[in-house]
Order: structure tokens, then C-alpha cells, then sequence
């Protein structure tokens, strides 16, 4: 607990977003680092990828522009988790680094695709896979923040239903497809392709491709598939984030938000 008091953020009141899945999304991410980042001590703050991150670093990039917290706001080090988030830091005015140099991030703030009861996720819908791993790991606390959509009612791939995404190594991405089709019942495997604009397969900001897979319906034990995904040749990181988050900031098109905690277990 900090002992000084900062006086409220000074902004105008906001207008509601016309489109209500924006609202929502806004919603989670300004309550998420109202409540979580500490103008005090943090330093170095993960910036996630993919729609609703987008807010946090606007938000963070408000704080900037107040008199109040501009001191402390300038000083801090936002690490991307790939090239958008890289642009989010930069275009909210805010100052970048690169994980090498910073490897202990106070806190990270970033989307899911799903997220389960027990927190655990469902990442790597936008094919930032790894670098999303690497700097929510690398986090003291890793912070979700996404849309109403993404609750899961209970398991993973509920709500979610395009595949758990893994990143390969390219050369190595059929004979992962085979691994996972015969060594773990995998019930398809698709190489996610570039749209429109890409002939051929995404590639990562690694240099990886991305790989979807569906196993029969929901996830009942996604700790132990992400184990088995991971020992397979090839597999850079897989798209289950296991362990790693801390609270989940929901938001709902009415801009109220649901927060989701990790339950911490009570000793008898
Ligand atoms: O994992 C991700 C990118 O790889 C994103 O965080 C995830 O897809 C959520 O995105 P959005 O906030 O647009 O719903």
C-alpha cells in the first residue's frame, strides 16, 4: 500500500463508445490499471497484444499526459509483446524497451481468448504467441483483461472453439501436425493461413508459424495438454497459459466489469 494518495485521474468524462463491444473492452482495461498499477513501484510494465489491450495503454498514456502523474509515468519502461504493441507504446507517447534489457517486468497487462474458472487461458488468437508468454511469465503479476465473451463458464475451448494456437518452428510444422494428430488424438490441425493479404501461412513475430489445433471438445485438464503439446519437436510455446494470471478484467457492453481472482488456497 502506497502511503501517498494521488488525487483522481483528471479527464474528461468519458463518452460511451458507440460500438458496445468497444465499451466493454475500454470498460476492463481502465478498471484493470486504475486498480493494478502502481504510480509508485512499478517500473517496467508489459503491454500486451491484440483489441482490448489497446485501452491499456491508452489509459496508461492518459495518466501520462496528467499533472499528477506524469513524473512517475515518465519514468516507466514498457515492454511489447510483439510489432502492435510495440506501436501502442510509442504512439500513447510512452517509453519502450526490450526484454533483454529488462527482463523483471512488475506487471503486465494483456488479453485471452478464454479464460477458464481456475484462470488459466486461452492465448495467441492474434499470433503473438510466444513473446506473450515470454513477458506475462517474466511478470511479477499478469493482469487479463478482455471482453464478456471470454469467460469461459467452466473449461477451456467452451467459448473458444478456433483451436488452442501453438507456435513451430516452421521447418518442423509437419511433423508436429503429425505428432499431434497421432501421438496425441489431436481431431484436426490447421497451419493458420495469412488471409487475403499473405499467400502461405502466418508468420510470427519469431519467425514461427502457427498451428490450431482441436483436441475432442472442452479442455478438462489444460495443465497437463500444455505439457504434452510442449515436449513435442518443433513446439516453440503453446497458447495455454498455465498458472500465470493473477486477476481477469471482464468487461460488459453497459461498461460495468466482472473481476475474476486467482483463488488462493486456505491452509487447514
Ligand atoms: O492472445 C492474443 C494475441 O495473440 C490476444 O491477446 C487475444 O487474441 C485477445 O485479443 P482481443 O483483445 O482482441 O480479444
Amino acid at each position: 500500500m502506497s502511503p501517498i494518495q494521488l488525487p483522481p485521474l483528471k479527464i474528461d468524462a468519458l463518452p460511451t463508445l458507440p460500438n458496445p463491444l468497444e465499451e466493454a473492452k475500454r470498460s476492463a482495461a481502465y478498471r484493470a490499471v486504475d486498480e493494478n498499477l502502481d504510480f509508485f513501484n512499478h517500473k517496467v510494465i508489459g503491454i500486451g497484444s491484440g483489441s482490448t489491450v489497446v485501452y491499456v495503454a491508452e489509459r496508461i498514456g492518459q495518466y501520462l499526459k496528467d499533472e499528477n502523474y506524469s513524473k512517475y509515468v515518465s519514468k516507466f519502461i514498457c515492454i511489447s509483446t510483439g510489432f502492435q504493441s510495440k506501436r501502442l507504446i510509442l504512439d500513447n507517447g510512452l517509453n519502450f524497451g526490450v526484454v533483454e534489457q529488462y527482463p523483471d517486468i512488475d506487471i503486465a497487462f494483456d488479453g485471452a481468448d478464454e479464460v477458464d474458472e481456475n484462470l488459466q487461458l486461452i492465448k495467441g488468437g492474434g499470433a503473438c504467441l510466444f513473446q506473450e508468454k515470454l513477458i506475462s511469465t517474466s511478470a511479477k503479476k499478469f493482469i487479463v483483461v478482455a471482453d464478456h465473451r471470454k469467460k469461459s463458464p467452466k473449461n477451456l475451448c467452451t467459448n473458444w472453439t478456433n483451436g488452442i494456437p501453438i507456435e513451430v518452428v516452421p521447418s518442423a510444422y509437419v511433423r508436429v501436425k503429425n505428432d499431434l494428430l497421432n501421438k496425441l488424438n489431436a481431431k484436426n490441425v490447421n497451419i493458420r493461413q495469412g488471409g487475403s493479404f499473405k499467400a502461405g501461412p502466418i508468420v510470427t513475430d519469431n519467425n514461427n508459424f502457427i498451428i490450431d489445433v482441436n483436441f475432442n471438445g472442452i479442455i478438462n485438464n489444460p495443465k497437463q495438454l500444455h505439457s504434452e503439446i510442449k515436449s513435442l519437436i518443433g513446439v516453440v510455446e503453446t497458447g495455454l497459459f498455465i498458472d500465470n494470471a493473477m486477476k481477469a478484467y471482464f468487461g460488459n457492453s453497459d461498461g460495468t466489469v466482472e473481476l475474476q481472482e486467482k483463488m488462493i488456497p486456505v491452509m487447514a
